[in-house]
């Protein structure tokens, strides 16, 4: 593969942030650790942990966890000796005290994460991660919803206001191969700083986009072992490592340690195996938040309505992450809708 950056690629494990909404966020102590310290031996070079919804996300709106993430952070960051804790903030879920105190407890790289047209709103909490000496990367989420135009605009932001890189983040998992080159290539011709990329594999395409985002560029890669992630997961860490391998492309992580870790440790915690099912399908399909499957789940199971159409609405809606409420809304509209049917 000729790359179009001669940077070294620098993954992020997010088995413990993007996994957490597989668990319901129900991560223990013991588990948080085990994990941390198998993908630290495994050479992992960023491991994130926090509530699926970042710093802050423990409520009723978006699922609370059953360990404080501060103690998540501080016990992973004792047992790692080489790897960095990152973790996720989203501004409006997350404050800058919690940055103050995810920093304190161990976390030094933090991912500031806005709707693809809402960088202003990550400014405050950009700067202040710096003045506090993380390492800080901004996270543009639902990337396939706006045009690369304001992609690059709202990267550009990003970038001003001290991000050292600015991911595209396909959190429905809509992205084709040809929308990730169109992407990466605009922001590396408008950037100075690192492009990263972050994937949801509802259309089987994780591991096909991440290399194509790799060869356009991008040197900031996200994967989740075993696809512990939202929807039917991320890109696979052990089969990205595999098949970067097998491409030439060492990322400094031992392939059988991880695959012993995806098989012996994550296999165990998996509730159900991360398939495409026809849930997280819809949600590439319609473009839709992945962390929005299980809630889609529960209230169509609740209101005896199909989740795809819940899901199919929610597209059209154009909702966005933080918009958990709408999922109830759009429920009780359908239910509304098949009552009239009945009744005509
Ligand atoms: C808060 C979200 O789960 C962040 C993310 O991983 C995505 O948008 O994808
Ligand atoms: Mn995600």
């Amino acid at each position: 593969m000729k790359r179009h950056s001669d940077k070294p690629i620098k993954l992020t494990e997010v088995c413990l942030r993007d996994g957490s909404h597989v668990v319901r966020h129900q991560y223990s102590v013991e588990q948080v650790v085990t994990v941390a310290k198998a993908l630290d031996d495994a050479g992992v070079p960023y491991i994130e942990v926090s509530h699926g919804d970042g710093l802050g996300g423990s409520t009723l709106q978006y699922g609370k966890s059953l360990v404080d993430e501060m103690t998540l952070i501080e016990e992973a960051s004792k047992v790692c000796t080489n790897a960095k804790i990152s973790t996720l903030l989203l501004p409006g879920i997350g404050t800058v005290h919690d940055l103050r105190e995810a920093y304190k407890r161990g976390a030094g790289l933090v991912r500031v994460a806005t709707h693809v047209t809402e960088a202003d709103v990550a400014e405050q909490h950009i700067s202040f991660a710096r003045e506090l000496g993380m390492e800080v990367h901004g996270f543009l989420m639902m990337a396939h919803s706006a045009p690369v135009s304001k992609l690059v605009e709202q990267a550009n932001l990003m970038e001003q206001y001290g991000a050292g890189a600015v991911y595209i983040t396909d959190s429905a998992g809509a992205l084709l191969p040809s929308e990730v080159k169109e992407r990466v290539k605009a922001l590396r011709e408008s950037l100075n700083i690192e492009i990263g990329f972050h994937a949801h594999n509802n259309l089987s395409l994780a591991v096909a986009n991440t290399l194509v985002a790799i060869e356009e560029g991008a040197t900031r890669i996200d994967g989740s072992v075993r696809c512990l992630g939202a929807g039917a997961g991320n890109t696979q860490t052990e089969v990205l490592v595999a098949v970067l391998n097998r491409m030439g492309m060492n990322l400094g992580i031992d392939l059988y340690k991880i695959m012993d870790i995806a098989e012996e440790i994550i296999g165990p915690i998996l509730p159900s195996s991360q398939e495409i099912k026809k849930g997280s399908l819809t949600l590439g399909y319609a473009g839709v938040y992945s962390s929005f499957l299980l809630f889609a789940e529960r209230a169509g199971k609740k209101y005896g309505i199909d989740p795809r159409d819940i899901l199919i609405e929610l597209g059209r809606r154009k909702a966005v992450g933080g918009q958990e409420d709408m999922i109830v809304d759009v429920t009780s509209e359908l239910v509304k809708q098949k009552v009239e049917v009945i009744n005509r």
